[in-house]
């Protein structure tokens, strides 16, 4: 397979639509018009901290390769997996409330989606995590993983500070191989909700209509009152995305990402070359896992994994094969 040498190259291909599906999304036109109930058994809809350099506080993640235009090349061939995972349900989707930037933790179901959606994913490989800097989010992250069958322990690398980086080093090499790195950014936080944030969805409708509401809350382009729009949280997520993410895939590392219903859409948006108009369309639900290749540059969606047996899951890569084949002999 040919190394991808141009990081502009990677982030402009076109995602194959025709093999790619979401669980059992419909189609209407281009766009995956996803229902309440269709995607996935037992889900409503679609169902998806700073990187450290070599000093790391806890654990490496992988070397990054540089810039493009520093001319070094990355250090193989790559062929990843992507899982993108919104948080489970929050104290504050329990009570219908806007939510955006303040920190809400799950609620016992979201706990339960987090820890259902770890059981789907966990004979797949994964080496590191990004998580937004929300406890919703970690908290899923953390749970999703603790269902994996390789039982390697994630661990949140803390840069907050040059004493929270050293006073979290790991000094044993064994036990750093045992562990995955989980990276915290702000940048994929939820979209910042402004003035709307902490009030009730149905009555900010009554209050404001309905149309108004919807296109505040779906529009690409229209933000809420001193909030974000969701161009706007694109601009920060989708940056996050290109600069720290892709590198990791392209140096063949497998990559979790547990972030929010609009910093996801925002990354969905750029992965699957979706419009401005199709973008309304797309939900995501609380706790489902979304899986992609990262294949020779280009980002191949696999839809929703149902669950460990799932064998067309193993079959995508050599590599997830064979990794599958030796979890069986744990
Ligand atoms: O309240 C929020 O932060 C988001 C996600 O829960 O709401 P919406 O469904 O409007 O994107």
């Amino acid at each position: 397979m040919a190394a991808c040498t141009s990081q502009h190259a990677l982030i402009s291909v076109k995602p194959p639509r025709a093999s790619a599906s979401f669980g059992s999304d419909r189609r209407a036109g281009n766009v995956r018009f996803v229902s309440a109930t269709s995607c996935c058994p037992g889900s409503r809809k679609l169902g998806l901290v700073c990187a450290s350099n070599s000093q790391s506080s806890v654990i490496e993640p992988a070397k990054l390769p540089s810039s493009p235009e520093s001319g070094s090349t990355p250090k193989k061939s790559s062929e990843a997996a992507l899982i993108l995972i919104r948080h489970g349900e929050s104290l504050w989707n329990e009570k219908n409330l806007f939510t955006g930037c303040v920190d809400v933790p799950l609620t016992p179901k979201g706990v339960n989606e987090a820890i259902e959606a770890g059981k789907r994913i966990c004979n797949i490989p994964v080496d590191v995590i990004y998580t937004s800097s929300l406890i919703r989010a970690q908290m899923t992250a953390m749970l999703a993983m603790m269902q994996h069958r390789r039982k390697k322990v994630p661990i949140i690398v803390h840069k907050e500070s040059e004493r929270a980086h050293q006073w979290s080093q790991v000094y044993s090499e064994e036990t750093k191989k045992q562990s995955i790195p989980v990276i915290t950014a702000w940048q994929l936080n939820e979209r910042m909700y402004g003035e709307l944030q902490g009030l009730n969805k149905q009555e900010t409708a009554d209050l404001f209509g309905k149309d108004q509401v919807h296109e505040w809350r779906r529009s690409y382009d229209i933000p809420p009152p001193n909030g974000e729009s969701l161009e706007m949280c694109a601009e920060r997520a989708v940056s996050y995305f290109k600069e720290q993410i892709i590198p990791q895939l392209v140096s063949g590392k497998h990559v979790m990402i547990a972030a929010h219903g609009n910093s996801l859409r925002s990354i969905i948006m750029h992965l699957d070359k979706l419009t401005s108009q199709e973008v309304i369309s797309l939900e995501l639900s609380t706790g489902i896992p979304m899986l992609y290749i990262f294949k020779e540059g280009k980002f191949i969606r696999r839809g929703s994994p149902a669950g460990p047996s799932e064998a067309g899951v193993y079959a995508y890569t050599k590599y997830m094969h064979n990794y599958n084949q030796k979890l069986k002999q744990l």
